[in-house]
């Protein structure tokens, strides 16, 4: 008979919708016991006691980490680096390190930087490719990771016992896992989820600078409404993914220019099929996305029902 999945003593640093998700999502499932949550300070984890998402706050990092058998990092990639500082004198022989980030290169040059080589081989890089725009641990939901995909970034020394460990959790979860290279999760990521929140944010920034767009938003529609959900993510999470991801964004953010370039110069040319070429193959792209949705394959982003 194989053993049953429990972790006695979980620990998740930043409580907010990623990480009070897979909290929920892990009670869910029944294979977690206690639940330490630890955040800026003691008076932020108050919603998630009250919510029953945690079962104690941490009074710090150390103290938090000190008996724990897996941490999780569910905080803007940006301070992955104080963290892992933070928790290095602390952390037990045994402990499991994982991450959520939305970028892998540099929450995995972090880990490198401060962990003992030990404690290193025991982090599993991830990122669940589930989300919303929505921010905060009143946001979080059980159901966030069903049939979603988590993508795992194991480097070289990465132990193996440790990557099925943290695989088996988001099973638990509801997720489908992956592997791939963290090089190419972030070139991926850059063009399918961190561009198109530039262009949201973008787009209605430009659009709320028109003047009169108080007028323009209300004769918007269900197009901009599609296109847009996404710029009400939290800007300050979203600024620090990109810059945590930069260069792949840089990459991708040109290759857009480019399109737009083009678009433009055969608009401005009168040239229609250029610009009747273009939709048709972005059209063929899209359906087939659809396609593989609708018959359950990749699934991103949030639950937003409408397809
Ligand atoms: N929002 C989304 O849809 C997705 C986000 N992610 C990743 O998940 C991580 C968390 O994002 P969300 O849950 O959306 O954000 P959130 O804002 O809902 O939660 C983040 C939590 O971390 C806490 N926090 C921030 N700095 C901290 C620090 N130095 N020490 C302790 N706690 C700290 C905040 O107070 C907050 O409770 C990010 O790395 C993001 O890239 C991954 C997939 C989807
Ligand atoms: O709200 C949406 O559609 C998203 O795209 C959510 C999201 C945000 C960040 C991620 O790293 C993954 C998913």
């Amino acid at each position: 008979m194989t053993e049953k999945f429990y972790i006695e003593r979980l620990t998740v640093i930043g409580v907010g919708l990623i990480g009070g998700s897979l909290i929920r999502a892990l009670k869910r499932a029944d294979c977690v016991g206690q639940v330490t949550g630890c955040g800026r300070t003691r008076e932020a984890l108050e919603p998630a006691l009250e919510l029953g998402v945690i079962d104690r706050a941490g009074d710090s990092v150390a103290a938090a980490v000190a008996d724990a058998d897996l941490v999780v990092l569910a905080t803007p990639p940006s301070t992955s680096g104080e963290l892992f500082a933070a928790m290095r004198e602390a952390l037990p022989e045994h402990t499991v390190i994982t991450d959520v980030g939305s970028a892998k290169g540099s929450v995995i040059q972090a880990a490198r930087d401060h962990l003992t080589a030990e404690q290193f081989s025991r982090f599993v890089p991830g990122h669940p490719v589930a989300g919303t725009e929505k921010s905060g641990v009143e946001a979080s939901f059980a159901d966030l990771f069903d049939a979603h995909r988590v993508i795992l970034t194991p480097v070289n020394e990465t132990d193996p016992a440790a990557l099925a460990m943290v695989e088996t959790l988001w099973q638990h979860a509801g997720a489908e896992v992956i592997r791939m290279p963290a090089r190419q999760h972030d070139a991926t990521l850059a063009a399918t989820s961190h561009l198109p929140h530039m262009l949201a944010y973008a787009l209605v920034d430009c659009l709320a600078g028109m003047g009169e767009h108080r007028d323009i938003f209300r004769y918007a529609a269900g197009g901009f409404a599609d296109f847009t959900r996404i710029a009400s993510s939290s800007p300050q999470m979203w600024h620090d993914i990109c810059f945590a991801n930069r260069d792949e964004l840089l990459d991708v953010m040109a290759r857009f220019q480019e399109q737009l370039t083009t678009l433009t110069a055969a608009i401005e040319n009168d040239d229609r099929q250029t610009v009747v070429n273009m939709f048709e193959r972005a059209k063929a792209a899209r359906d087939r996305f659809s396609d593989l949705r609708a018959a359950g394959g990749t699934v991103v982003g949030s639950g937003d029902s409408s397809e």
